[in-house]
């Protein structure tokens, strides 16, 4: 019995107060951890949105990002949180009722505004970025470009977002935000890695750009877009090729095929079987093509299909220009290229059309590739017809467009069956879609620093870590010291 109570006495645990103060640094200890998490985490789900109109030649699609909003001004990470396409054709398209261009993107911004908490509304930023399809607009017509971005902005100033503008983007902007999009999905501009190669693939225009050791601007001027962004300095190559979209490459070679004014053609690039009267004037509509328009014999031709990749491939070299250069080296059509250098993104029809002819993937030697493609277009159009189930308008355009993406690729640009494989199709990058709308809002709205930011030492995670064992710890050491100390504590009200 007195040997349990010496014991018990002995035993500092056994003491009520140390069985407080360990209660009570438990306690202490959750409680830090517990608000070093919350408070962290709750200023982590605040965000900030943008917007972004990407008027197209074909289409306009309306994106919205987010990204956190402690960072913001920093490198957190901007994401995709929606995308919108509006209904309709693109703006260009409503010359005769420019009204209607405002209207079609009604819908959309009304679906931005269910998507962004209604409070975040007015410091909310809108921006409108027309491309190819208002180019040719303003070439052909440049009172009805006006018209048709008077109406745009005036649709766009009725919604309560906070309107930055409806522009016209030049072509060297769009190559080099595209490019800047990827870059930053794939998070190589704050580690300064290597960059990656962007090629955008429009109705209207075409895009490349990229970063090539033996380029520096000084050579041809135009093409260089020089950038310092988190403390790396990168000279740009970019060019875009108006005309050279998918569609206006359609009409170029069809152009080419209608040059004597016949009343029918047998065009290579559309399956055998395949068979539509065409307006000469509908054809010869665009500037890109206007000034080629033959002596009218009739008003109409007959288009038939050939259904012959390698013939349609001659077609397609016909609308290219490889005969002058007034440079070191040129791409096409006397424009300077630099050597190609390393990887490279293709996005937006690039991946559509190579998706939907299930080649995107470029490790298949590129003989295969255009083997495969070369039974897709010698398919009969009744079987095209009969396998597929989509507008049949985009159906009979995918042997021509499959063999536009080769023949730009390989002859144009001058990538060969060994670099074919530094070429990925991409649609998306960590959920966001490349093109050039996530890099023109990072950069209108300062998000990407010329100088990498002072960064904190740790990562959250790393941080929550330290405290937490500190405290633990500094606890223990409490513990220790006050145990050491006992005895004298236990002895004076032993001698009372
Ligand atoms: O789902 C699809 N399948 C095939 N082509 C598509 C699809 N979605 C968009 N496209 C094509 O991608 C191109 C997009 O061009 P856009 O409208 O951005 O013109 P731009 O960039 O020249 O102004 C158009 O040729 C359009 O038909
Ligand atoms: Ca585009």
């Amino acid at each position: 019995m007195s040997t349990q109570r010496e014991m018990k006495e002995r035993n500092p645990w056994h003491r009520p107060v140390t069985i407080i103060i360990t209660v009570i640094g438990v306690i202490a200890i959750v409680t830090l951890v517990t608000v070093l998490v919350i408070q962290n985490r709750t200023i982590a789900q605040k965000y900030k949105y943008g917007i972004v109109l990407d008027a197209g030649s074909s289409h306009t699609s309306l994106y919205i990002y987010q990204w956190p909003a402690e960072k913001d001004n920093n490198t957190g990470r901007v994401e995709q949180k929606h995308h919108c396409q509006v209904a309709g054709k693109g703006i260009s398209s409503y010359t005769a009722t420019p009204y209607k261009a405002g209207e079609s993107l009604i819908s959309c911004l009304k679906e931005a505004k269910e998507n962004i908490p209604q409070k975040m509304h007015p410091e909310t930023p809108l921006y409108l970025g027309a491309t190819a399809g208002m180019r040719l607009l303003k070439l052909e017509n440049s009172s009805a470009s006006d018209e048709v971005f008077k109406a745009v902005e005036k649709t766009l100033r009725g919604f309560p977002f906070s309107y930055q503008g409806a522009r016209l983007l030049a072509g060297q902007e769009e190559g080099a935000f595209g490019w800047v999009t990827v870059n930053y999905l794939d998070d190589r501009l704050t580690q300064g890695l290597e960059t990656t190669g962007a090629l955008d693939l429009g109705g209207a225009s075409t895009q490349i750009s990229f970063v090539s050791d033996e380029y520096n601007g000084s050579e041809s001027p135009d093409n260089a877009v020089s950038f310092r962004l988190y403390g790396y300095d990168y000279t740009l190559y970019t060019h875009s090729f108006l005309c050279y979209g998918k569609d206006q490459a359609l009409r170029l070679a069809l152009a080419h095929q209608t040059k004597s004014g016949p009343t029918a053609i047998t065009d290579p690039c559309f399956h055998n079987g395949y068979n539509e009267t065409r307006h000469y004037a509908a054809v010869y509509d665009s500037p890109c093509v206007s000034d080629q328009k033959p002596q009218i014999v009739s008003e109409t031709f007959i288009h038939l299909g050939g259904g012959n990749f390698t013939q349609c491939q001659e077609v397609i070299k016909s609308i290219f220009n490889f005969t002058s250069c007034r440079y070191s080296r040129c791409s096409f059509n006397g424009i300077f290229q630099p050597p190609l250098q390393g990887q490279f993104g293709a996005f937006s029809a690039y991946f559509f059309v190579m998706n939907f002819l299930n080649l995107t993937d470029t490790s298949v030697p590129l003989k295969t590739v255009m083997q495969k493609l070369s039974d897709y277009c010698a398919t009969p159009w009744t079987q095209i017809k009969k396998e597929h189930d989509i507008p049949l308008k985009y159906l009979a355009e995918y042997c021509f467009s499959g063999t536009y993406i080769l023949t730009l690729m390989m002859e144009g640009y001058n990538f060969t069956s060994e670099t074919y494989s530094s070429i990925k199709y991409i649609q998306k990058i960590k959920n966001s879609d490349a093109g050039w709308t996530l890099g023109y809002m990072l950069n209108l709205t300062n998000m990407i620093p010329a100088e990498a930011p002072d960064s904190p030492p740790l990562t959250y995670t790393s941080y929550v870590s330290v405290v937490t064992v500190m405290a633990i710890l500094l606890f223990v050491i409490f513990i220790l010291i006050l145990y050491s100390l006992w005895p004298k504590f236990n002895t004076e009200p032993k001698i009372i």
